[in-house]
């Protein structure tokens, strides 16, 4: 996989280089590149930025140099076309069945803005050709787009085959899609036994994996209805047996 970031701060991604990211990237499963928006600003002082048609508060970024780095990152390959996504409060939500949507894609192209966004010219530029997503990972406003594109790389690049190693399949997570679908992961556990008078529940040394796996999905409820009700309702009922129903 492939993924451009065109960024006024791409120093803001240095940690794409360590952990999982980072050796994916090593190992050649993921290929990221990072590019400088000022780099296309062509005044002296390299300006991506003016004040709002219409006024009102802050800055937008101006179209001119947010087109020609988009174009540039484009014709690193003209045989193929990222799907561009914009992180942004206004999009849709970054979901982990959006991610493994995107984990199928070969190319993508992050667009993270700064002050209060992009002219909105440029994605409606682009979105007559190309497949431009609008994703926001929170109801919350971030100084820039940078943090939620380290969100997307993370969460996108952590499915891709080989990454997250043989001991760990990312098919069991919370809200991966079937029987754990809109459901958080329940407490965990490892050694010691007894901990500071913390015993671990005896059901998860019982080796019975029936149960265990029933105690699991109850304590997933449990916490589901304690922290997320609303995924509750989402359930689809037919997932939820007798069993279920009674907690
Ligand atoms: C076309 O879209 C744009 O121009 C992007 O506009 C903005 C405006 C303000 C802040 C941001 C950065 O993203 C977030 O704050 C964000 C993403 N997810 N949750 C919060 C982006």
């Amino acid at each position: 996989m492939r993924i451009d970031i065109i960024s006024i701060f791409p120093e803001y991604f240095a940690p794409l280089d360590v952990s999982l990211i980072g050796k994916a990237r090593e190992r050649g499963i993921l290929d990221v590149h990072l590019h400088q928006l000022r780099d296309w600003a062509h005044d002296v002082h390299r300006t991506v930025d003016d004040t709002p048609y219409g006024g009102g508060p802050g800055m937008v970024m101006k179209p001119e140099p947010w087109g020609e780095a988009i174009d540039a990152v484009l014709a690193a390959d003209q045989d193929a076309r990222p799907r561009i996504i914009v992180p942004t409060p206004s999009g849709v939500p970054f979901t982990q069945r959006l991610a493994m949507e995107y984990v199928a894609e070969p190319w993508l192209l992050f667009t993270p803005a700064r002050y209060e966004g992009i002219d909105s010219r440029v994605m409606a530029e682009y979105g007559s050709r190309l497949c431009v997503d609008e994703v926001s990972i929170g109801d919350y406003v971030l100084a820039g787009g940078e943090a939620a594109v380290l969100v997307m790389v993370e969460a996108v690049g952590r499915l891709l085959p080989g990454v997250l190693g043989n001991a760990r399949s990312a098919v069991d997570d919370s809200f991966a899609p079937g029987e754990m679908e809109n459901l958080l992961e329940g407490p965990v556990y490892t050694k010691p036994p007894e901990w500071r008078g913390h015993e671990v529940p005896e059901i998860l040394l019982s080796g019975h994996h029936g149960k265990i796996a029933r105690w699991r999905r109850d304590e997933a409820l449990r916490r589901t209805a304690r922290n997320r009700a609303e995924l509750l309702a989402a359930l689809d009922p037919a997932t939820l047996d007798k069993h279920d129903r009674r907690l």
